[in-house]
């Protein structure tokens, strides 16, 4: 059983009030970010997609001025560090979230998923950047979570939307499988793919696609480019390199017929950055 601020090893977790800024700084020997790499801010973003052999500095270095830093304990439970951060989730939710990062974190000892391995950064990143994807998803929809690695925003997705008919799919086979015991052990009507998205959405139709750190927007529109009739849009949730992604996408002839709208924006805690969810839609 994992809590915030235990694991193996060294590692130690705190909280850090520096000035009016609240931020997190993982204590240990390791400099890896807990930030998908294309969920850092633009000065210490890497290039590589994906999570194997992902390296980054650490993403979330503290907003400094002269107030000499606070430090105090990370949050020894879920509901705490949703309180922390001030986010509202329905309470009936909070059991299902505390026992995903339980399935989740017991998974991560075996096979690598994730870097929130404590509730303040399962809160700070993971749920925060789901609970705005829901607030776009209509009533009922039809959502396949591309890569979703240990099943995020997908089984988030299911947890908070239960009305929803979640799909998550992820071409590494064991990150699969992980994902469906989670499932199993959550009794969340969720189906998973162990497929490339290419693959599903060639059999499969649903309203949305959506994703967060499986690819750059190059990458996304080329795996999907001959699927549209597949899905009514894609959503996906980026850090500042967006910009840049984009650009390279227009360079590309990728954008072609397709429209781009930022439709959320909220601040990356701890950063002076933001978090961004893109939506492409395709003319038909
Ligand atoms: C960095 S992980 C992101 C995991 C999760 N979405 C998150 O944000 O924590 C990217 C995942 O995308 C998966 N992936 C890469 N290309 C894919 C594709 N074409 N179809 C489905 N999954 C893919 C990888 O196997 C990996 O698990």
């Amino acid at each position: 059983m994992h809590r915030a601020g235990g694991g193996s090893g060294s590692r130690r977790n705190e909280i850090i009030y520096e000035g009016r800024a609240l931020v997190a700084r993982r204590i240990e020997s390791s400099t890896m970010s807990d930030l998908p790499a294309d969920r850092q801010s633009p000065d210490n973003a890497e290039d590589s997609q994906g999570d194997e052999g992902t390296t980054a500095n650490a993403a979330a270095e503290p907003i400094t001025d002269s107030t000499p830093a606070v430090t105090v304990p990370a949050s020894q439970s879920l509901q705490e560090a949703i309180e922390r951060m001030e986010l509202t989730v329905d309470p009936a939710c909070v059991p299902q979230l505390d026992a995903y990062c339980q399935a989740l974190w017991g998974w991560n000892e075996k096979i690598n998923l994730t870097r929130h391995t404590t509730y303040d950064t399962f809160v700070r990143r993971d749920l925060l950047d789901s609970l705005h994807l829901a607030d776009l998803l209509a009533e009922s929809e039809d959502v396949l979570d591309i890569g979703t690695g240990g099943g995020v925003p997908g089984l988030l997705l299911a947890i908070l939307r239960p009305d929803l008919n979640v799909h998550v799919c992820d071409s590494v086979a064991k990150k699969s499988r992980a994902v469906d015991d989670m499932v199993k052990q959550l009794h969340l009507p969720v189906a998973v793919h162990a497929s490339r998205v290419q693959d599903v959405v060639d059999d499969l139709r649903f309203h949305s696609l959506v994703t967060r750190a499986a690819g750059n927007i190059s990458q996304l529109l080329t795996w999907l480019k001959d699927y549209w009739m597949s899905f009514d849009r894609l959503l996906a949730i980026k850090g500042p390199r967006w910009v840049d992604e984009r650009g390279e996408a227009r360079h590309r002839g990728l954008m072609n017929q397709i429209t781009l709208r930022r439709v959320a924006a909220y601040p990356m805690p701890g950063t002076e950055s933001e978090s961004v969810i893109l939506q492409f839609t395709r003319e038909r």
